[in-house]
């Protein structure tokens, strides 16, 4: 029985956390594992790309070796694909609850929106990977550029994505916006410029609603 099948009483859920590179998601994976361990859940947290050992491979590949654009999705689904078989579906059907940093949003908003791939050719990939499974909530850190930027700059050496341009994460924030208009509620943005401590009440705000 794969995670859709399930009743809905037995099955865990899938919340993903979104946000252009700095808008301070990882930040506050920890906090929600809080949240929800009070509440009871088993937590599982994982990545994306990444979240296996092969996907752990890709990943490194994937953000630091320059490659076409269509080369750059499969890679980000063939690590989705090893990464839902592996690790979310199975935790979901245990009754366990997944919080992935990063999924196919993301894809559709650096793939689709930052680089310009044709969105059908990503609708596609999502139906082959991952057709029955679908993001519970999503939690959208959203940030303007100059404040991802400067969190960014003050604390790493940057990958492939974080290196590139201003106009680049314009579009990639585009793209997250437009599809958390049209999510129906499944993506909820969390305005991630006020401090720690008014984002985690936003995701508070956000967790009791949807438990
Ligand atoms: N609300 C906040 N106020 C101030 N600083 C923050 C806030 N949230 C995160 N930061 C800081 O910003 C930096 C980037 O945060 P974080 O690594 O969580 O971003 P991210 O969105 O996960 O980025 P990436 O996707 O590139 O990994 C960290 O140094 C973190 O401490
Ligand atoms: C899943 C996924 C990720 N990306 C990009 C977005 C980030 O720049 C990196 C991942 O690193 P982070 O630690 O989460 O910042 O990869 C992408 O372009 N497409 C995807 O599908």
């Amino acid at each position: 029985m794969n995670a859709v099948n399930q009743t809905d009483a037995k099955r865990g859920r899938f919340i993903t956390f979104e946000g252009i590179d700095g808008a301070g998601k990882s930040t506050h994976i920890g906090y929600v594992t809080a949240l929800l361990e009070a509440a009871g859940k088993t937590v599982v947290s994982t990545r994306e790309p990444g979240g296996t050992p092969l996907g752990e491979k890709l990943r490194d590949l994937v953000l630091h070796e320059k490659m076409h654009l269509e080369t750059e999705a499969l890679i980000m689904f063939a690590s989705r694909r090893e990464h839902v078989a592996q690790v979310v579906e199975p935790a979901i059907v245990r009754g366990d609850w997944v919080l992935s940093d990063r999924f196919t949003d993301a894809s559709f908003a650096y793939q689709g929106g930052g680089r310009g791939l044709d969105r059908a050719k990503l609708e596609a990939l999502e139906q082959w990977v991952h057709p029955h499974l679908q993001p519970d909530l999503t939690l959208l850190f959203d940030v303007p550029l100059d404040v991802a930027r400067a969190r960014l700059s003050a604390t790493r050496t940057l990958d492939k994505f974080e290196m590139e341009q201003g106009e680049f994460f314009a579009r990639v924030r585009g793209e997250y916006l437009r599809r958390a208009q049209a999510s129906d509620g499944r993506i909820v943005v969390i305005d991630s410029t006020q401090t720690i401590d008014g984002v985690r009440a936003a995701l508070k705000a956000a967790l009791e609603a949807f438990l």
